[in-house]
């Protein structure tokens, strides 16, 4: 499992080994890393130390010496390096090495860089971003943040991105970008993975996280964010005893569909049954019941009230807008208090948690927008694209709100528990982002639910389905994909996935 922290837990975990005089050591320690970083992007180009072109963006911190001692390690291995100074102030022992090394250095002025250096770094082999890292706050700043937006042009056919600890102008704790940044190819992370590399916005400009270890993993509390990695997710995927029958191995409920959508009760239907539940109930209109019995002859349909038949989980809500009786049906498994995942048009019959009725068998699956009506009904008016520059804030805040697991979608998904626990997941791409495809997620929701053993950690159930979900898409990459073709292909990736045992 990965885990995160903000800038704050990483500075204050590292402080007894400064106070103790191991700063300089730490630096190197760092630096190494990511010229180790910048050394494995070259060769990824085909490319060596030895006569490879290096451009530096540094700022007046401790993240621009990590660059200088980084760039001076590769200037004494052959590299032609150049540093651009982009304040009064740079780490003075760093700014000396790089010299010694061979480094070459030009001054930023205020009204940007000499036109020399934008040639330079275009035609160079890596940019290391070492402008902000933790100590910033706030986005990269004139005559800086015009320079960062005219390299940004340029990436991705240009010069390959290193970033030192986090992509400059992402906020190390939210993930919150002000401003311009530029994306990284890599970037090389220093004691523990921050928040913010693994949150919205910002992870979408980290590119690959690699992590250098500088020995103060004993002073990290705990994490304030995880994420489930491929062994998570082999141990985590629930797998049937031997003495299972159907009713032990978990049933699902699905109120999903309508005449009108049936398609979002078809898509859910597929994707909790080929996660291979016991049983799979589908409560809805008799139509929808018909076409589900083509795809799915498996699961039992019936027109009965959440009441009146037993599941260990439901799932409430995709495809039931404007329909009374689904919506009738919907509450009824709110209000059951077996673990339901609410979705789509249900997430408006929740409503805050009062003593005498309360969310924590709830797990609400919105979008940020669904989030914004969400979050207004708790008193807090924030817009949608508020809640896309912010999701991990969101999300944290909806879950302590409402009383309920929040699972909010977005380029990295998002499930924030009331008791403050968060997961993240990235496992999905933008091959993802296709009609239906958030049915097939929370029909994965509810099989995974009603086949839990025991006591059921509803976020990590919750980012278990995300992951699953985002690897569905990952597999025969080379495929167009659809949610229809989403559902077969989860016990091909179950199977993979639980061979990582
Ligand atoms: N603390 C440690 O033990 C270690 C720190 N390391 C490095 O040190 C970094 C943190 O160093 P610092 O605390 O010096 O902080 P930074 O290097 O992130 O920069 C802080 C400096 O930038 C200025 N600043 C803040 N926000 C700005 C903005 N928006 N625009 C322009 N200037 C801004 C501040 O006035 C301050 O001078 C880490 O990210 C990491 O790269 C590593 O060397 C490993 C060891
Ligand atoms: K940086």
């Amino acid at each position: 499992m990965l885990q995160a922290y903000s800038a704050a837990a990483v500075r204050a975990a590292e402080q007894p080994l400064l106070s103790a005089g191991r700063g300089p050591e730490l630096m190197r320690t760092a630096a190494h890393g990511l010229a180790m970083g910048v050394v494995s992007v070259l060769r990824s180009r085909g490319k060596g130390i030895y006569g490879a072109n290096v451009v530096l963006l540094v700022g007046s911190g401790n993240n621009g010496g990590d660059a200088l001692y980084a760039g001076a390690h590769l200037a004494a291995r052959g590299a032609r390096t150049t540093a651009l100074l982009t304040s009064a102030r740079t780490h003075p022992e760093a700014l000396a090495a790089f010299g010694k090394s061979g480094g070459r250095c030009l001054v930023l002025g205020a009204d940007g860089a000499p036109v020399s250096f934008m040639d330079e770094a275009r035609q160079s082999d890596v940019v290391i971003d070492g402008l902000l890292g933790t100590g910033g706050s706030g986005g990269l700043r004139e005559p800086v943040a015009g320079v960062v937006a005219l390299l940004a042009e340029f990436a991705g056919d240009g010069p390959a991105v290193v970033a030192c600890d986090l992509p400059s102008g992402v906020d190390a704790t939210t993930g919150e970008v002000h401003g311009p940044v530029l994306p990284a190819d890599l970037t090389v992370t220093f004691g523990a993975h921050k928040t913010g590399l693994l949150s919205a916005p910002g992870e979408q400009s980290a590119g690959t996280v690699a992590l250098v270890d500088l020995g103060i993993g004993q002073q990290l509390g705990p994490p304030e964010l995880s994420r489930l990695e491929a062994g998570d997710l082999a141990a985590f995927l629930p797998q049937p005893s031997a003495a299972a029958h159907k009713y032990t191995r978990g049933v699902a409920g699905v109120i999903a569909g309508s005449v009108q959508y049936p398609g979002a009760g078809l898509l859910a239907v597929a994707a909790a049954s080929a996660c291979g539940p016991g049983m799979v109930r589908y409560l809805g209109p008799e139509q929808v019941a018909a076409a589900i019995h083509v795809r799915n002859p498996e699961v039992v349909c019936s027109q009965n009230s959440p009441d009146e038949v037993r599941v260990q989980a439901w799932l409430a809500g995709p495809g039931i807008d404007g329909d009374q009786a689904q919506l009738d049906r919907a509450a009824a498994a709110i209000a059951s208090g077996l673990p339901t995942v609410v979705d789509a048009a249900a997430l408006a019959l929740v409503q805050p948690a009062t003593q005498a009725a309360t969310n924590e068998h709830l797990i609400l699956t919105p979008h940020a927008g669904e989030l914004s009506a969400l979050l207004a009904r708790c008193g807090v008016l924030v817009s949608r694209a508020q809640i896309e520059a912010s999701p991990l804030a969101a999300a944290r805040q909806a879950a302590a709100l409402l009383g309920a697991v929040v699972l909010l979608k977005g380029p990295t998904t998002i499930v924030a528990a009331p008791n403050g626990a968060v997961f993240t997941q990235a496992n999905g791409t933008a091959r993802l982002a296709t009609a239906g495809s958030g049915d097939t997620l929370a029909g994965i929701l509810a099989a995974l639910l009603a086949m839990s053993a025991g006591p059921i950690d509803l976020a990590r159930t919750a980012a278990l389905a995300a992951a699953l979900h985002g690897q569905l898409a990952q597999t025969d990459v080379e495929q167009p994909i659809n949610a229809g073709l989403l559902a077969a292909r989860i016990p091909a990736v179950w199977a993979a996935l639980s061979q990582k045992r």
